[in-house]
C-alpha cells in the first residue's frame, strides 16, 4: 500500500552546516544479510540493520516463507531459518532488492509464492532474471509485461546449473541469482551477455558476503560467476552505515561550505567509498577518513564535473542536485538503466531541475546540467526517496523548494525529514 502523500517545504540553510551524523545501516547489506541468514543452516544475528520500508518488507516476505525474523530489538535482528514453504504472498513495495532477491528463494520453497508491489514496481524490469530462473528449472508465471505481479511455483528445490542473463538493466539480476545459488542442487554458473552490468560494487558486495557465509565463489572470469553448491553458515553480520543514504548529508556540507562527518564508518568497507570520494573531490570537496568516521568538507567551491556514474548509479539524483548548484556545467553519463529505478530518474531529474531553473539536456544514458540562477518551485518526488534527497539538497540554498511528498524517504531512511530539519537548524 502506498502511503498518504506528505508535502514538505525543504528547509534552507542560513550558514555552513558543520555536524556529525549517525545514520542507519546499509540497505544493500541488510537485504543480503537477511537472504543469506534465511538460507543458512543455523541462526544468524544482524547487528545495526537498516530499519526502513525496504528491509521491513524483506523481513515480512521471508517470514511469509517460513523464516523466523525477529526485529523487535531494533538494532539486533535475529534470524532463524525454517523449512521454506508456500502458499505465501510477498509485498515488494518499490524495492528492487526484494523483487530480484526473493523469487530465487521462493523457487527453493515448497508451494506457490505470489509477488506484487507498488504501482511503479510493476514497471520495473524483471524479464531477464525470471527467464534465467526458468532456465534453471523454476516455474514462474509473470504478468503479460514480463514483470510483477508474478507467481513462483516453488518445488522445494532448484536444480541450478548454467544460466545466461542480460544484466545491463540491473546488477540485481545477478545478485539475486547468486545469493540463492549455493542452495541450488548443482550450484550456479551464471554468464552475463549484453551491454555492461552497472553497479559493479554491488556485485562485489554480493560475492564478498556469500564468501563470508561460507559459499565457494569464483568470479575470476569477467561477466561469469560460479557458486558451488553447499551449505551457508549462520553468523553475525555487522552492517555498515549506508553510504548512499549519507550522500545528501555530505552534499549539505558541500553546498553550504561546512563539514559533515558520518560516524561509525569502518576502516574497510564494501560500499564504493573510493569512487564517491573521487567524485566529491572532483566537485570541489575535501574527503577525509578520521578514525571511525568519514568526513566531507565543503571548500566554498562547487565545480561542475564530467563523470561516468555507472558504479554509483543510485547516487545520480543527489549528484545531479550538486551539479545544478555548481559554478559550471556537468555531464553525468553511463546510467541509462536508472530509467528503471524507483522512477525514470533521468526524465524525472530533467523535468524537476528544469522547473527550478537549471538548463538540462537529457541523454539516453544521463544528463547535462547547466547551472543558472535557481528559484523555488514545486518539486515532484515520484515516490522516489532519492528524488526527495535531491530536492532537499537544492532547497538548502534555494528557498521555496516544495516537495510533493517527503514520505517516500521511508523507503530507506524514515527519519530523513527530522534529521534534515535538525541539520538545517544547525547551519
Ligand atoms: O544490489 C543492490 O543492493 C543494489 C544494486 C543497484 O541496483 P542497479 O544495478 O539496478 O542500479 C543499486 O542501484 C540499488 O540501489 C541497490
Ligand atoms: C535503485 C534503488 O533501489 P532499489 O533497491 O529499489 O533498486 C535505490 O535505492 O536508489
Amino acid at each position: 500500500m502506498a502511503a498518504e502523500l506528505r508535502p514538505w517545504l525543504a528547509p534552507s540553510a542560513t550558514g555552513p552546516v558543520t555536524t556529525t551524523v549517525r545514520l542507519p545501516g546499509s540497505k544493500s547489506m541488510t537485504a543480503r544479510a537477511l537472504i543469506l541468514a534465511a538460507l543458512a543452516d543455523g541462526s544468524s544475528v544482524i547487528e545495526a540493520p537498516l530499519e526502513a520500508r525496504d528491509t521491513t518488507l524483506m523481513s515480512a516476505g521471508l517470514r511469509a516463507l517460513g523464516v523466523a525474523v525477529d526485529t523487535s530489538a531494533g538494532d539486533r535482528w535475529l534470524v532463524e531459518p525454517g523449512p521454506l514453504r508456500g502458499p505465501a504472498r510477498v509485498d515488494v513495495g518499490l524495492a528492487g532488492t526484494i523483487m530480484r532477491f526473493l523469487p530465487p528463494v521462493a523457487g527453493l520453497a515448497e508451494g506457490t509464492v505470489e509477488f506484487d508491489g507498488d504501482p511503479h514496481a510493476r514497471k520495473r524490469p524483471m524479464g531477464p532474471i525470471l527467464d534465467a530462473l526458468r532456465s534453471l528449472g523454476v516455474r514462474v508465471e509473470a504478468s503479460p509485461t514480463g514483470g510483477l505481479p508474478l507467481t513462483v511455483h516453488g518445488a522445494g528445490q532448484v536444480e541450478g546449473g548454467e544460466a545466461v542473463v542480460d544484466a545491463s538493466g540491473s546488477s540485481q539480476f545477478v545478485s539475486g541469482l547468486l545469493l540463492s545459488a549455493a542452495r541450488f542442487s548443482k550450484g550456479l554458473t551464471l554468464r552475463h551477455a549484453g551491454p555492461p552490468v552497472p553497479s559493479a560494487p554491488h556485485l562485489r558486495m554480493t560475492t564478498h558476503m556469500l564468501r563470508a557465509a561460507g559459499a565457494v565463489v569464483d568470479e575470476s572470469v569477467p561477466d561469469v560467476w560460479v557458486v558451488e553448491p553447499g551449505p551457508l553458515r549462520g553468523r553475525t553480520w555487522t552492517i555498515e552505515p549506508d553510504l548512499s543514504g549519507a550522500l545528501p548529508f555530505f552534499a549539505a556540507a558541500m553546498v553550504t561550505g561546512g563539514a559533515v562527518t558520518l560516524a561509525g564508518w569502518p576502516a574497510a568497507s564494501w560500499q564504493p567509498v573510493e569512487r564517491l570520494a573521487e567524485l566529491l573531490t572532483a566537485f570541489g570537496a575535501e574527503v577525509t577518513r578520521p578514525a571511525g568516521g568519514l568526513t566531507v568538507r565543503g571548500t566554498g567551491t562547487l565545480r561542475g564535473v564530467t563523470a561516468d556514474l555507472s558504479e554509483v548509479s543510485e547516487m545520480t539524483p543527489v549528484l545531479a542536485a550538486l551539479a545544478a548548484l555548481a559554478d559550471g556545467p556537468s555531464e553525468l553519463r553511463g546510467v541509462e538503466h536508472i530509467r528503471g529505478h524507483e522512477t525514470d530518474r533521468i526524465a524525472a531529474l530533467a523535468a524537476e531541475l528544469t522547473k527550478l531553473g537549471a538548463g538540462v539536456t537529457e541523454f539516453r544514458d544521463g544528463l547535462r546540467i547547466e547551472p543558472r540562477p535557481l528559484r523555488g518551485a514545486s518539486f515532484e518526488t515520484y515516490a522516489d526517496h532519492r528524488m526527495a534527497h535531491a530536492a532537499a539538497v537544492v532547497g538548502l540554498s534555494v528557498p521555496g523548494v516544495r516537495l510533493t511528498d517527503v514520505g517516500c524517504t521511508s523507503k530507506t531512511l524514515p527519519e530523513f525529514p527530522e534529521l534534515w530539519a535538525g541539520l538545517a537548524a544547525r547551519s
